[in-house]
């Protein structure tokens, strides 16, 4: 490949600035650095600060929903100051601007969530009336479809600040995805993960995408040498059912696929968001059937949900 990075000339991998984000970029430049046998100095780490990250005390729906974390740093990639930006796909919206492209993916971390207890006890042992921290709209609804008698406590911020306010006793537990205290090497953390068929993941969750300017060439090469096939097939499926659900930060939405041989599985789970109904199927195909597979799942879930059923988001 013609024109690789060097030190003097820095390829430029955008970021946000959580622990979490830093730890997905760095992942991002040591892939690089093997893949083209470059020094690290090849690469620029660059941490963009996003409205999302500055505004901590509002529930994410209120100041923007999906997209918060990701539209600033895509602007700058689209400015031309950065070259590539890592994205924890679970916060990508299913549409990316004009001129930009997302279709690299590293391989795909634990998918499940952790139920987080310092305190001891376990999920189902839960006293009624027990505080639970969360601000996801899709972990909240799971856990009341089948627990309502527990109290949710809206809990921002990242994985340090939310055991932060779990130690403060804010709340007793709260959820955290597996990928992320994995991927921060978080093993002190008392996680005990919980399996998907208890409780479905976000679409996404645990895959980490790659976005760059649609016309940059030196970027594409790059990139295509980092792409992992598997997890690009299973978000195909996952991002094409989000895409027919309309799933924005405010619809509690799980969606999950599996491969085996050349079979894809993708389960899918809808919730009221007060958790008072859950609807779920599963759906096989080929795997290079995941896009149609994805937007069969979601319509028959629709047609089966009815009118109405996300309406509390014009009641509230
Ligand atoms: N919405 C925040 C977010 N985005 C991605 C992850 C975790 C890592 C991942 O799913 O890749 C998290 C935190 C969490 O849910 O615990």
């Amino acid at each position: 490949m013609k024109n690789l990075p060097d030190p003097r000339n820095p390829f430029r991998i955008g970021t946000r600035g959580s622990p979490l984000a830093l730890a997905q970029a760095h992942e991002t430049r040591d892939r690089l650095c093997a893949a083209f046998d470059l020094p690290s100095e090849a690469f620029e780490i660059v941490v963009i600060k996003t409205t999302g990250d500055a505004i901590l005390d509002r529930p994410l729906k209120e100041i923007g929903g999906k997209g918060l974390f990701t539209r600033e740093i895509e602007d700058d990639l689209l400015a031309g100051r950065i070259d590539i930006a890592v994205h924890s796909m679970k916060d990508m919206p299913v549409q990316q601007p004009g001129g930009l492209t997302l279709d690299c993916y590293l391989p795909r971390e634990d998918v499940r969530d952790a139920f987080i207890a310092p305190s001891g006890g376990t999920l189902s042992g839960l006293a009624p009336g027990t505080k639970v921290g969360t601000s996801s709209l899709r972990r909240k609804a799971q856990l009341l479809n089948r627990r309502p008698d527990l109290e949710i406590v809206e809990f921002r911020g990242n994985v340090q600040t939310r055991l932060k306010k779990l130690e403060a006793g804010v709340a007793h537990c709260t959820f955290l995805a597996m990928a992320g205290l994995n991927r921060l090497g978080m093993s002190d953390v008392p996680a005990t993960p919980i399996a998907t068929e208890e409780m479905l993941p976000a679409v996404a969750q645990g895959a980490i995408g790659i976005e760059r300017r649609s016309d940059d060439g030196r970027a594409t090469e790059l990139l295509a040498a980092l792409h992992h096939l598997e997890t690009g097939q299973r978000l195909a499926a996952e991002r094409a059912y989000l895409a027919a659900l309309d799933g924005s930060c405010e619809t509690p939405i799980a969606g999950l696929a599996t491969l085996d041989g050349t079979t894809l599985s993708l389960r899918g789970e809808i919730l009221r968001t007060d958790g008072s109904e859950a609807l779920s199927d599963t759906r096989t195909g080929l795997i290079e059937d995941g896009a149609a597979i994805g937007k069969d799942l979601a319509e028959s879930l629709l047609a089966r949900a009815g009118h109405g059923f996300f309406d509390w988001r014009t009641a509230s």
